[in-house]
């Protein structure tokens, strides 16, 4: 039994997109500082099980709860609120809003805030991704791609999130920035978060991930120990197309 109370429990979750029934009844636990990778083919519902967690998409079944408390049903805003930070593959950068204004945004999920201690966290991530700084007043999607997935965590990272939820990241980004990418989740673990990370570059996930999940048809059909060189092959065995 774990100790510490932080903790993610997804129990029997199904959700679907109209009479589509996607997600099939998956079960995942997660404890603080935990990277759980989620590894499956194109189409499988890992999109739609972040989604679903994150509440964009309603759960039709199943329960699931951060240190105790129901996230179940909640709306996206409640389920942001509650700790959970979602990083979507389109990054969802607010267009017509400057990078301030976005990480601004990230901070609204923070309860008991003052101005204060929001300038001070906006100039901690300037501190920390100088890129960010150099560019705080040009609008976010004027930004190169992976500037724009470094907003799109840093304001998820401003949150001070209990778990994070992270959908292709290093998509279309190369190698150099993909690798400043997963330094940003390492910092997020660090800081204590749980963290779900779908990502198609199974190598640069699993130097990150204690353990994995592989997807088929919205059910868990393989549980894996990221550094267990069995779980590996059998991973890459079948996630090969
Ligand atoms: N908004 C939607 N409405 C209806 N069906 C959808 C919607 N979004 C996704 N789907 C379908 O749900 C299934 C699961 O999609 P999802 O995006 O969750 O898969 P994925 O494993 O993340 O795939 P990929 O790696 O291609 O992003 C697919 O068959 C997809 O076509």
């Amino acid at each position: 039994m774990r100790k510490d109370p932080a903790m993610l429990a997804i129990s029997g979750l199904h959700s679907h997109y109209g009479r589509s029934h996607i997600i099939q009844g998956v079960d995942i636990t997660a404890g603080p500082r935990e990277v759980i990778g989620i590894f499956g083919r194109n189409g499988v519902g890992k999109t739609t099980l972040l989604k679903t967690i994150a509440g964009w998409v309603r759960p039709s079944e199943g329960a699931i709860t951060l240190d105790g408390e129901t996230l179940t049903g909640l709306t996206p805003d409640r389920i942001c609120h509650a700790g959970v930070g979602f990083v979507p593959e389109d990054r969802r950068i607010f267009p017509g809003l400057t990078v301030e204004e976005n990480l601004s945004l990230g901070l609204l999920q923070v309860k008991g805030r003052s101005s204060r201690d929001e300038k001070r966290t906006i100039e901690g991530i300037y501190d920390r991704f100088h890129r960010l700084g150099e560019r705080r007043h040009q609008l976010g999607t004027t930004l190169s791609g992976g500037e724009q997935q470094m907003l799109a965590m840093a304001r998820v990272m401003v949150g001070k999130p209990r778990l994070v939820l992270i959908d292709e990241p290093s998509e279309g980004l190369a190698p150099m920035i993909v690798a400043e990418i997963f330094a940003i989740v390492r910092e997020l673990r660090d800081q204590g978060a749980i963290i779900l990370l779908v990502e198609q570059n199974v190598h640069e996930a699993l130097s990150v991930a204690d353990r994995f999940h592989v997807i088929e048809r919205g059910q868990v059909v393989f549980s894996g120990e990221a550094e267990s060189q069995p779980d590996r092959e059998q991973l890459l065995r079948l996630i090969a197309v």
